[in-house]
């Protein structure tokens, strides 16, 4: 439990009107105790940074030419919020700078006698941690960047009585120096008081300055679960661990697969954690529409509306496709330019808690299940008199999608049907609407 009266986010000022519901959304992912208040605070607009400096009589420190003036901006509001939450009375607060992602999972570390005037949450460590008493937790060496911390009153008035305002610097070069880790001297001496620090040894939040480029495509779309959107690069590995099933990884396909009806497959293809988290996400993204039955309700939502299209796209590539090549016997032919509209559906029991009989028109098409608190539902193939309904999240099947294989899906009686659909082509192929 992350011991705390108050929590202050610097925010830049935006037009984005989600963002508290957001911050409050990201905040529930820490064990914070229960109805901890929140105060959003905002720090001056980037260009507005060096004006609104002289504006609060705050000085520079001599020979800091900041080449980011946010940096300026949110020393700035570090400042205020110190010395707000010590006019507060507060006793511990916590503080986050508006990109916070809390990625962390071994908490119960801070449950610890161990005690500290600042203990950072979130830091760009440098070498030069050394080994608390407690086990997860350091005593940091220089960490560069401090975007995430806990104070109790004895941190806040060392930093209010620091000289800070006189010699503005980013905060947790101040940390550093007060701190005695920082490798400047000149930055070390600058400062009066002496700061107790104490760090997990992996941050329990992580800024989010990686999330891929699809989001901006997506408008900017700022996500609910940023992990399920760091599939590419350093990140890959960790993400395909975290979502995917590994037999399907490890190309496995003949153990895992079932061949239900002749030509449909199923098998296991992503986790608990994806299926629980792609749910989640499409419900904070929430514009639901009806590409498919342009009567009905809206109960699909397409992935490149929230984002995440390149990452599953990454994922159908990677380990769907091997499966479709061993099990249809797909060589040559231009079966690698197989591309795919991918949506979310969702099927309420009191509305659209149904699909018709059809044809996909596609080549293949999966079908992910996503959750089961439902009763009902399943696709159905009446030619073969089989409901293919699996009882495991993460487990789908795909079926030709041209001719032969007719389908619906069964009704829900009760509760809410999630399933990701797959419809795949040769070559890339715009949505009904001209869009990708
Ligand atoms: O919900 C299902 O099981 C079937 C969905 C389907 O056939 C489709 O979306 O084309
Ligand atoms: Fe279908």
């Amino acid at each position: 439990m992350i011991t705390t009266e108050k929590v202050y986010i610097l925010a830049f000022p935006g037009n984005d009107a989600n963002k508290e519901k957001l911050f409050a959304e990201r905040l529930r992912l820490l064990p914070l105790p229960e109805n901890t208040p929140l105060e959003v605070v905002e720090v001056p607009r980037e260009i507005d940074a060096l004006a609104a400096l002289n504006a609060a009589g705050l000085k520079l420190m001599e020979g800091y030419n900041p080449d980011d003036k946010r940096d300026v901006s949110l020393a700035m509001g570090h400042w205020r919020v110190w010395h707000q939450a010590l006019q507060e009375g507060r006793q511990s607060v916590v503080v986050l700078e508006e990109d916070f992602v809390p990625t962390g999972t071994h908490y119960h570390i801070l449950d610890t006698d161990e005690t500290a005037d600042l203990l950072y949450l979130g830091r760009y460590a440098s070498d030069g941690d050394r080994p608390a008493n407690t086990g997860g937790l350091v005593r940091p060496g220089y960490s560069q960047g401090a975007f995430a911390y806990r104070l109790n009153r004895r941190g806040l008035e060392i930093l209010t009585a620091s000289g800070f305002a006189e010699q503005i610097i980013p905060a947790g070069e101040l940390f550093s120096a007060l701190s005695g880790q920082h490798p400047d001297r000149e930055v070390k001496e600058a400062y009066t008081g002496r700061l107790d620090v104490l760090a997990p040894m992996k941050n329990f939040i992580s800024p989010d300055g990686n999330w891929h480029a699809s989001l901006q495509a997506a408008g900017g779309y700022i996500p609910l679960h940023p992990q399920l959107y760091q599939a590419f690069g350093e990140h890959e590995a960790a993400w395909v661990k975290r979502y995917v099933n590994p037999q399907l990884v490890h190309r496995e396909f003949d153990l895992i697969c079932d061949e239900p009806i002749d030509n449909v497959y199923a098998f296991p293809f992503f986790t608990p954690a994806f299926c629980q988290e792609v749910i989640e996400e499409a419900e904070h993204f929430g514009e639901w529409t009806n590409y498919r039955e342009k009567d009905g309700d809206p109960i699909d939502i397409k992935l490149s509306s929230f984002g995440l299209d390149e990452v599953f796209n990454q994922a159908l590539r990677k380990y769907l496709h091997p499966l479709l090549f061993h099990k249809y016997h797909l060589h040559g032919q231009g079966w690698e330019n197989l591309t795919s509209q991918n949506f979310i559906v969702r099927y309420l029991a009191e509305r659209q808690g149904h699909l018709g009989l059809h044809n996909d028109g596609s080549y293949v098409s999966l079908i992910v299940t996503l959750n089961l608190d439902y009763d009902g539902g399943g696709t159905f193939f009446p030619k073969y008199k089989k409901l293919i309904k699996p009882e495991q999240v993460g487990y789908a099947s795909v079926h030709p999608g041209l001719l032969g294989y007719l389908h619906g899906a069964r009704p829900i009686t009760r509760g809410r049907r999630y399933i990701l659909a797959s419809f795949f082509f040769l070559g890339s192929r715009p949505f009904s609407d001209g869009t990708y």
